[in-house]
């Protein structure tokens, strides 16, 4: 059955099987949107899931005057006439997102100003925006913190600079792209993040008419220009939820065939799921019939294996939580290294209670070090499998914990509840209906 209840009771044992269809990516949608204020014309969004971030984000697009018409899948944004929105009226969002922060360069272009709410996003590390200052500095805004928020200005246009992120932040390339692309004259910026989000991002821009040249060095070259025009885009399909969908299959010795998904973005995720020893058949939609990879747990064990996350081409963060669930049904002693954020392996403290044997350390474990390792965080699990899981009272911690949470619940023997599910629809389009879709049962606490 289908519910809006914030918790469940879930039964676990049935392998989960069939069809679920994954639309555009929550790391890219919201950025897209944003980026619809460069032009001098509207844009055309294609591919939209119905998540959280796309309504907070559609709101404060809203309040700042871009016209946001919704259909199903589709959003074209009208942004001729930006206005100045206030702060606290832009404050009913703070806390709730992270992609605030990506909407000082299109604002202080469009404006010469631009307020900030504090920003939301997964509790998984400290998460701090000083590349992100750091650069608009650079590049000739003005910023003052307040209580309230950020208040930004740029008395005179951007301008190019020379940027070198510390780390190859995500958020931080993104936030010099969309700054760069209309700022006088050039910016090169150095140890750039290369996901396919961000791939995807730059395609938008240059669909706009932005100059941007990526070298295999991490380091793209943004020439600014004068006017930009609004876009036609296909967003890319999420890999983030396709691989969750992925690890639902293996954990709950299921069969998931994800509509929408693609090879490339998920090359490193594949790898591992065929090393742990789940099966995939890939559809890229030769024949003319819709994209699609198929998942499956093909009977006997899984092999436990090491891993470490890292910025892409890497193992994506991400994808770690709901792959740990399924790591505890491998037979051996897998290792996972998490060297994107410091704390995002709290989460295992729930499934150690379900029977998993996950223990955390603060070393760097499985052969390379990272920032985190002198800093006394648990950021390496050794994950003892396979263990048997029962079912458990479940608090949400966050969006990926959440959903693999979902997982162990499906794959553990008896009745789980799990509360707090609302975090789960920043990232997972309709994803209760798509569960009883694939045999989970499941019904409202
Ligand atoms: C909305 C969105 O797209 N979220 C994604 C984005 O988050 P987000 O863009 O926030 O992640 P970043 O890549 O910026 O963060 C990576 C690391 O850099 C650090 N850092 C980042 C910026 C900064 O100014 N200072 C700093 O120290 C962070 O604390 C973190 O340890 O990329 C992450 C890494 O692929 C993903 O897990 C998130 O799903
Ligand atoms: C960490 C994530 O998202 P956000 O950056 O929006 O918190 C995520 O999608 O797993």
């Amino acid at each position: 059955m289908t519910t809006s209840s914030s918790s469940l009771h879930i039964t676990g044992g049935t392998p989960l099987q069939g069809h679920v269809t994954v639309r555009g990516a929550k790391n890219l949608v919201p950025k897209a949107m944003v980026a619809a204020i460069l032009g001098s014309s509207p844009s055309v969004l294609r591919n939209v899931p119905n998540v959280a971030d796309v309504d907070i984000v559609t709101d404060l697009l809203d309040l700042h005057g871009v016209r946001v018409k919704r259909e199903p899948g589709i959003l074209t944004l009208d942004p001729s006439e930006v206005d100045r929105a206030e702060a606290d009226q832009i404050n009913v969002h703070a806390g709730s997102s992270r992609i605030p922060i990506l909407m000082c360069g299109p604002l202080l272009h469009r404006l010469g100003h631009a307020f900030i709410p504090d920003l939301g996003g997964c509790k998984i590390g400290d998460r701090p925006i000083d590349f992100h200052l750091d650069a608009l500095r650079e590049m000739g805004a003005e910023v003052v913190k307040k209580p309230e928020g950020l208040y930004l200005s740029a008395p005179q246009r951007l301008h190019g600079t020379k940027i070198e992120l510390p780390f190859p932040s995500v958020g931080a390339t993104e936030q010099v792209l969309l700054a760069a692309v209309l700022a006088e004259g050039k910016t090169e910026l150095r140890n750039a993040a290369t996901e396919p989000e961000i791939s995807d991002l730059i395609a938008v821009l240059q669909k706009m008419g932005a100059l941007i040249t990526v070298q295999s060095n991490r380091t793209i070259r943004i020439e600014g220009v004068d006017e930009l025009q609004g876009y036609d885009h296909w967003a890319l399909t999420d890999r983030l939820e396709a691989a969750s969908w992925a690890c639902a299959a293996l954990a709950t010795k299921g069969d998931i065939t994800v509509l929408g998904a693609e090879q490339g973005p998920l090359l490193t995720f594949l790898d591992v799921f065929r090393r742990v020893g789940g099966k995939f058949n890939i559809n890229d939609g030769g024949d003319g019939s819709p994209k699609s990879i198929r998942f499956w747990h093909p009977g006997g064990d899984l092999t436990a294996m090491a891993l470490e996350t890292d910025v892409a081409p890497g193992f994506q963060t991400d994808w770690q939580q709901p792959l740990v669930v399924a790591l505890t049904q491998a037979t051996g002693l897998s290792i996972v290294h998490e060297r994107v954020y410091e704390n995002r392996l709290g989460f295992t403290h729930a499934l150690n209670k379900m029977g998993a044997q996950i223990q955390l350390y603060r070393e760097c474990l499985g052969g390379s070090t990272c920032r985190f390792g002198q800093r006394n965080f648990l950021h390496s699990a050794a994950i003892a499998g396979p263990t048997k899981l029962n079912a458990a009272e479940l608090e949400v911690p966050d969006l990926r914990g959440g959903f693999s949470y979902l997982i162990a619940a499906l794959a553990a023997e008896g009745t789980s509840t799990v509360h707090g599910l609302d975090l789960i629809y920043r990232g997972y389009e309709d994803f209760l209906p798509k569960l009883e879709r694939l045999g989970a049962s499941f019904q409202p606490a």
